[in-house]
């Protein structure tokens, strides 16, 4: 089938085998594996992981392309949801097989930091994630405190995922090339992830590097007095990107 890729939906399609083949030796795929993939697109990875499942669920947002897989893929084999990813409910999915699954894609880069939140009311459902996603993406997300890159992203994701960026990938492997490179992430749900209430620490976290360069005690004065943060073990003259996940939980927790 012609199809013209949809800028809209973030449609950049993988065609280097070599890369194909290096993603689905990391996700190593096994028969009794519960997978979703999200975003087949043209089936690239989909024709790549099927052999070696007895099923694959896929959520696919252009319906065109759904008419395509549909068409192109066994049935009894490739479950097609054409849908929005944003709002798919991985729940049903665990629930009907009692297993916990296994979410793969190449992600549509419009909507990464979007879905990577969405995923998170599922970890505890979910054995692992592999994702390509925009290189400078993947490294926020892994960023240790004290780096450049260490914001929101590394914060709210570090605190339920242990993550590794497995290789990066050059815009040439792509049809059309995007205009940055590409990376694969690892993301791994902790067992006991430290309990905290998602938009509590969501919004400390937006606050406390509403203005990177600012101290603390400014950014998170709408929160917290010196005198309670210096209580909570957090020194007020820090900057946000010095604080560790397990001291921005600590304030989550203590917000009212
Ligand atoms: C980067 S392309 C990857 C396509 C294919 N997996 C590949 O590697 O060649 C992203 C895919 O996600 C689909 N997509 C975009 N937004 C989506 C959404 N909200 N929910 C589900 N799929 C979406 C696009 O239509 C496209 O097929």
């Amino acid at each position: 089938m012609k199809h013209l890729p949809r800028k809209r939906f973030g449609q950049n399609f993988l065609k280097d085998p070599s890369v194909l083949d290096k993603i689905i030796a990391a996700i190593a795929p096994a028969a009794s594996d519960i997978m979703v993939e999200i975003g087949p697109g043209m089936g690239a990875m989909t024709g790549k992981l099927l052999p070696s499942l007895s099923r694959l669920e896929v959520i696919e947002l252009d319906r065109d392309l759904v008419v395509y897989l549909r068409n192109t893929f066994p049935p009894e084999k490739l479950v097609v949801h054409q849908g929005d990813a944003l709002a798919f409910d991985m729940r049903s999915l665990k629930e009907q097989s009692g297993e916990k699954i296994r979410i793969v894609g190449n992600l549509p880069y419009n909507i990464s930091t979007p879905l990577l939140f969405h995923l998170l009311e599922f970890s505890l459902f979910v054995k692992d994630q592999h994702f390509m996603l925009q290189r400078e993406v993947v490294e926020r997300m892994v960023a240790e405190p004290g780096s450049k890159a260490y914001g929101r992203l590394s914060v709210m994701l570090q605190w339920q995922y242990d993550m590794d960026m497995l290789f990066i990938v050059p815009p040439e492997a792509f049809d059309p090339q995007p205009k940055v490179d590409s990376a694969v992430v690892r993301m791994i749900p902790k067992e006991n992830p430290e309990k905290c209430s998602f938009p509590a620490l969501e919004k400390t976290v937006t606050q406390a590097f509403s203005q990177r360069r600012k101290m603390l005690r400014n950014n998170l004065a709408p929160f917290f007095t010196e005198a309670e943060l210096t209580g909570l073990g957090i020194e007020p003259t820090k900057r946000p990107e010095e604080l560790s996940v397990e001291q921005f939980i600590r304030l989550a927790n203590h917000l009212k």
